[in-house]
């Protein structure tokens, strides 16, 4: 990792504007996925440094709010362009600690600081209403403000854009955050509180605490001073901090997991279906929530579709995100290989057929074999599970409606990708789909002007577009009468 400003890789939580160590001086390894060596450590935060962070917040919070929306804008905007100004140091950091090849990282940093460029400008939009008044001598108005002191805890597999994603728009509307990073890629958040510094957030703002996430998620859920928690993680850690925000009532956000279904009709255009497969399958070597993880190919060209993936999948070059042309990185961890070659080995014991790729590759370490299956059925656990990993399953239909009951047949309800030319289709499809999102021949469709999201278990609530500051504010009705 080479840094040209060694200042952004920092060792320590950031809390009410200083640089901070745990009480009792635990520390957390940090290491390099791709080959296992240790990055550096943070602090192991507990209960009470995260308390000092949220008070930190709280105390913070009457004077961002009162800054007006275009003072709080321009702060915005210089944090924005002070990340693109470090967006090369910034995606070393990134590949160093979540392992994505360095072209990734950079359009994640890229995709990261668009929604503090985008809710600096809806700062500016957050409006009110007048409403006419049902009774004579009466005014009704309707005003917003900002929610509190908002916890945001994310995941690995977007150091960056995860964070911004939430705290742009919780920052643009007036609320102080308290970040907690997934403890596997800690530096990238810590580089955004240093570049937030310099952009001149006032202390108690923004605030980074580090460490094993049990003790400081039950802070952050059961603090009273703490009115919202938006959370992007598994469904599982989701459903466990909503059942722990229900002590103090929280607003709750969660963006959770994903069982993504890419279906190619016959009248499909199969080369771009092939290019959106791959650009949806393998991002981040499978391992994004809108990744497809089932892909459902009509009879008439599922032979044809099967052998021309293989064909794209073989070519994928795996390696070190820092080496020149890799495509794709190491798994975040052992956990995640197991869970791939788990999901494989029930396929194949069910009758599936390896196509190309399906074991460890050759690099050793968390590296695993792209990887494209056959003959795959809704019996088999890759059908419900969510594989994040760099495995694409195919299975076979023959009418619409068998693949629209087949692609909603999961609690999740996130992402869902099809390619078809017939515009009837597309919007049965479309409108039949139980997903927050659809791409229509399309494969990678998230955009900070668009709402991302999902149904069923994927979560609850928007993040990005028009409606993502709305996470973030109160609605209150005012009734002036004796007029
Ligand atoms: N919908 C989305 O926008 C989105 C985006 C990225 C990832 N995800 C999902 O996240 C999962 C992968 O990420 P992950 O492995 O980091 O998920 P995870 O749920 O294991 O961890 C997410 C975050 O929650 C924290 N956490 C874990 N247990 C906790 C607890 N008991 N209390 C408080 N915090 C706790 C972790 O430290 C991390 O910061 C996948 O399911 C993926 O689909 C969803
Ligand atoms: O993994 C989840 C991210 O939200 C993926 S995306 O970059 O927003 O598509």
């Amino acid at each position: 990792m080479q840094l040209t400003d060694s200042r952004l890789f920092r060792q320590q939580a950031y809390i009410n504007g200083l640089w901070v160590d745990a009480q009792n001086k635990g520390v957390l390894s940090v290491t390099n996925p791709a080959d296992n060596t240790v990055l550096g450590t943070v602090p192991n935060l507990g209960r009470l440094e995260t308390k000092s962070a949220i008070v930190a917040a709280y105390d913070a919070w009457p004077s961002w709010r009162n800054q007006t929306a275009k003072e709080r804008a321009t702060i915005m905007r210089r944090w924005f362009n002070l990340i693109m100004e470090n967006q090369t140091d910034l995606a070393q950091l990134m590949t160093a600690e979540q392992g994505k090849p360095l072209a990734e990282a950079q359009s994640e940093v890229a995709y990261g600081a668009a929604f503090i460029e985008w809710f600096a400008e809806e700062a500016k939009r957050v409006y009110g209403d007048v409403i006419p008044e049902p009774v004579p001598g009466r005014r009704i108005m309707v005003i917003k403000q900002p929610i509190g002191v908002v916890a945001a805890i994310t995941p690995w597999n977007f150091p960056i854009a995860m964070i911004t994603r939430k705290c742009a728009p919780a920052l643009a509307a007036g609320c102080p955050v308290v970040i907690k990073p997934a403890e596997s890629t800690p530096y990238c958040a810590l580089a955004l509180a240093e570049l937030a510094e310099r952009a001149g957030f006032p202390q108690g703002v923004i605030n980074v605490v580090t460490g094993m996430p049990q003790e400081i998620g039950l802070e952050l859920t059961s603090n009273p001073l703490v009115r919202k928690l938006s959370f992007t993680g598994s469904t599982m850690v989701g459903k466990l901090l909503m059942e722990q925000c229900a002590s103090t009532v929280k607003n709750i956000s969660l963006e959770l997991g994903g069982n993504a279904p890419f279906i190619v009709f016959d009248d499909a255009d199969i080369p771009a279906a092939i290019t959106g497969a791959i650009a949806s399958k393998y991002r981040n070597t499978g391992q994004t929530c809108v990744c497809a993880n089932r892909f459902l190919i009509q009879a008439g060209i599922y032979d044809e579709f099967a052998t021309q993936l293989a064909q794209a999948v073989n070519q994928l070059q795996v390696g070190n995100g820092l080496a020149a042309g890799t495509q794709q990185g190491p798994l975040i961890n052992m956990a995640a290989v197991e869970k791939v070659e788990s999901h494989i080995q029930d396929a194949v014991t069910q009758g599936a057929q390896i196509l190309c790729g399906g074991h460890r590759h050759a690099l050793g370490g968390t590296f695993f074999e792209p990887t494209v299956l056959t003959g795959v059925t809704a019996q088999m656990r890759i059908a419900h599970e969510e594989t994040f990993g760099p495995v694409a399953p195919l299975f076979r239909f023959n009418t619409e409606a068998e693949a629209i009951a087949l692609a909603n047949d999961t609690p999740f309800g996130l992402a869902a990708y099809f390619y078809t030319r017939d515009l009837g289709r597309a919007w049965r499809v479309a409108e039949a789909l139980e997903y927050g999102m659809v791409g229509i021949n399309e494969g990678i469709i998230s955009t900070e002007v668009a709402p991302f999201g999902g149904m069923k278990e994927s979560g609850i609530g928007r993040e990005g577009s028009k409606y993502g500051i709305d996470a973030f504010l109160e609605m209150k009705y005012l009734c002036m009468g004796g007029l």
